[in-house]
């Protein structure tokens, strides 16, 4: 698999006049997994839309390698090699686990599911690798049940391996852990860690401090739109301007045990 560094540079965007994200720059490398942590409203959710095509940026721009993303539509960017998953889940529930990856596979092929039959023998090579990525996910037991018969922890599973079902080279997740156990948050921050070390390189929103510690290589901090810091956990949690973005909302977050997640 090739693998380019996703570059974003000097990224701008309000909303009525208020500033989401301000020359926000930062890389994100083949391989590893690069945090976005910051208190509510800091910009993560706004910088991931501009990244994956959700939404124009009001300057800068997002390149892969020496790809421009900017301007691109969402597809596109995802075509390209960018794929997201969302805050919200957006499984279809009542069809299978695999129909849904499918989907996503498709998405990658261009072809319209409802040709599948038309298709038979790229229908069947497309099932294959699909069966095949469920089953690096532990997902192969419930390929062929309903989503909606499902855990919500492995809901969010399966919107991990339909994305992973596009064969991106960087994936973005926005709140891939939101709402779960800590067993089922656990085994997400293994997922994540071994998805990295296929090469591609992983954007992480978390608030979660314990597993964005365990999981990260590098974590960027954002805050009223800004880059407060990018580094290692420790340079990143030990930085006092970071500290003092994370007083107040994100406490109880912060007091969790960093090492509960180990992958
Ligand atoms: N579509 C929109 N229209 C207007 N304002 C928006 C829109 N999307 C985001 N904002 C504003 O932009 C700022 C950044 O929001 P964003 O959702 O990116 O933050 P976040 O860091 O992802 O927050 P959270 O952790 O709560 O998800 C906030 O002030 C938010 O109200």
């Amino acid at each position: 698999m090739t693998t380019r560094t996703l570059l974003v540079e000097d990224v701008g965007k309000h909303f009525q006049g208020v500033a989401a994200l301000t020359d926000v720059s930062l890389d994100v490398r083949p391989g590893e997994v690069l945090g976005l942590v910051g208190p509510n409203g800091a910009g993560k959710t706004t910088l991931v839309n501009v990244i994956s095509g959700y939404m124009p940026p009001a300057s800068g721009r997002v390149r892969l390698g020496e790809e421009v993303l900017t301007g691109l539509r969402m597809e596109s960017v995802a075509r390209r090699g960018v794929a997201r998953t969302y805050q919200h889940l957006r499984l279809i529930d009542e069809m299978s686990v695999l129909d849904n990856v499918l989907v996503g596979r498709h998405q990658l092929f261009r072809v319209k599911p409802w040709r599948i039959g038309a298709r038979r023998r790229d229908a069947r090579a497309q099932e294959q690798a699909c069966r095949e990525l469920l089953a690096r996910l532990e997902l192969d037991a419930v390929a062929d049940l309903p989503v909606e018969s499902l855990s919500y922890g492995m809901r969010r599973r399966v919107e991990i391996a339909r994305t992973l079902a596009m064969e991106p080279e960087v994936l973005l997740l926005d709140e891939p852990t939101a709402g779960m156990t800590r067993t089922d948050a656990h085994e997400i921050g293994e997922l994540v860690r071994r998805t990295s070390r296929e090469g591609i390189a992983v954007l992480l929103i978390e608030h979660n401090v314990g597993l964005v510690t365990a999981v990260c290589d590098r974590i960027a901090v954002l805050d009223w739109g800004k880059v407060v810091r990018i580094g290692t956990p420790d340079e990143v949690w030990s930085d006092p301007a970071v500290r003092a973005a994370y007083l107040g909302a994100e406490t109880s977050d912060a007091a969790e045990d960093p090492a509960e997640v180990q992958p």
